[in-house]
């Protein structure tokens, strides 16, 4: 796999760094997740691939071990808000100090530097302050934002995985680490960059909800259908639009022309009353193999089993029988091998991971029963 060998210590967190470690594992990084001690539940959902050590960071022997434990890694990726890594003495000064190859990635809501560096928040506030939030909603309703996937996942999770890869592809050259600033307002902007750079466009002239790509646009929206499903449209093209009305069973002719905006409402109308007619699978039927650009909105639990899906892979089952997607994109000749056991129990790997990483079984006993680690590989194996 694309990672094999590389080694990487995940802080946990709550939901943008863990998928960016699940990325990390998903292409064969090898990646220990360093959880709190006293924690019965992980709260990482995205856990996948990933091995367990219980840590006390609060106690000096706690942060010793990190230390260590990063002294033989060549990423670390930390969640926590800016300074507290600093007030540990875990910070990056430190670290790379002791080990120059380190690639210390720093992912927050707000940046290492700002007015706001030090304030908590969650996807939402990202989101708000990189300007996107603002463009997202219906016409004449307040922005709404689309699930925690832009700010957390595209822009936080995902933006961070890349600058991890960037910095280890540069690595092998300079043969030093770096500190990476993943910054999701910065992040969710970046993703959103067509957005600034379009304008000129002129596709966002309009107020929210009311241009071509943001469901102001009768073929650019979603319909429900007869069995209360829905069809996704977004046939902007002319080309791809007359099989949008042919499929439909409309009369082009007697329609207004397709860019004809203050048609827009009753064009709608004609399109919701259409759609209303026939069920989800009766749609499919009628659009499939066709340039229409219509698809069914599906939901989760019927993404994988779509022909198209289950044809390509898509989506994958664990040992608990759990479906998910699988890792994207596809390599050709080092593909993501995804590990389908389960999830680590909080603590599950802390003896192995500490013994092969150099701490004798004395060292590690005695950090147990001080209670500076934590081990649970017998609730593991219940
Ligand atoms: C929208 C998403 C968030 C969605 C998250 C939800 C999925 C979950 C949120 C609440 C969860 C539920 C809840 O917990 C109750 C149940 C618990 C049960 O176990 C499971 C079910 C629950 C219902 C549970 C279910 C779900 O998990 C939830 C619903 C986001 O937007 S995520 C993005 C958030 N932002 C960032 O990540 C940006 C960077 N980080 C920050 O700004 C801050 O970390 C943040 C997020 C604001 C939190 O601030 P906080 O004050 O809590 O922490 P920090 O200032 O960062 O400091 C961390 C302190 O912890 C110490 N520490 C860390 N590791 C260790 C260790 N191993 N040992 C000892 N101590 C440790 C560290 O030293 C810091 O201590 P100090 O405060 O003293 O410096």
């Amino acid at each position: 796999m694309a990672l094999a060998g590389v080694r990487v210590i995940e802080l946990a967190g709550l939901a943008p760094a863990p998928f960016c470690g699940m990325i990390l594992s998903d292409f064969g990084a090898r990646v220990i997740r360093v959880d709190r001690t006293k924690v019965t539940m992980a709260m990482d959902a995205q856990a996948r691939g990933k091995q367990s050590v219980a840590l006390n960071l609060k106690s000096p022997q706690g942060v010793a071990v990190l230390k260590k434990l990063c002294l033989q890694s060549d990423i670390v990726l930390e969640p926590f808000r800016k300074g507290v890594m600093e007030k540990l003495g875990l910070g990056p000064e430190e670290l790379l100090k002791e080990n120059p190859r380190l690639i210390y990635a720093r992912l927050t809501g707000y940046g290492q530097s700002g007015s706001y560096a030090k304030s908590a928040g969650h996807d939402i506030n990202y989101l708000a302050m990189s300007g996107l939030l603002s463009m997202l909603g219906r016409s004449s309703e307040k922005p709404y934002a689309p699930l925690n996937l832009v700010a957390d996942f595209a822009g936080g999770g995902l933006m961070c995985a890349l600058g991890i890869v960037l910095a280890l592809l540069e690595r092998n050259e300079s043969g030093q680490g770096q500190i990476i600033d993943a910054s999701m307002v910065e992040g969710a902007a970046y993703v959103g960059s067509f957005m600034w750079k379009s304008r000129s466009l002129g596709l966002w002239n309009r107020p929210r909800g009311e241009n071509m790509l943001d469901s102001g646009a009768p073929f650019y929206d979603t319909y429900q259908t007869s069995d209360g499903k829905h069809m996704a449209v977004g046939a902007i093209e002319p080309q791809f639009y007359d099989h949008l009305i042919k499929g439909l069973g409309l009369d082009a002719a007697s329609l207004p022309a397709q860019m004809s905006i203050s048609d827009w409402t009753e064009l709608r109308r004609t399109f919701t009353q259409v759609f209303a007619q026939k069920t989800q699978a009766e749609w499919s039927r009628i659009f499939d193999g066709t340039d229409a650009c219509v698809t069914p909105v599906l939901p989760l639990d019927e993404a994988g089993s779509h022909p198209h899906n289950r044809e390509r892979g898509s989506f994958l089952k664990d040992a608990q029988g759990e479906v998910s997607p699988r890792p994207a994109p596809v390599l050709s000749r080092t593909p993501a091998r995804p590990c389908l056991s389960r999830d680590p129990v909080v603590g599950e790997h802390t003896r192995s991971v500490l013994g092969e990483y150099g701490f004798d079984p004395d060292h590690i006993e005695q950090l147990l029963s001080a209670g500076v680690v934590e081990c649970n590989e017998a609730k593991a194996r219940l």
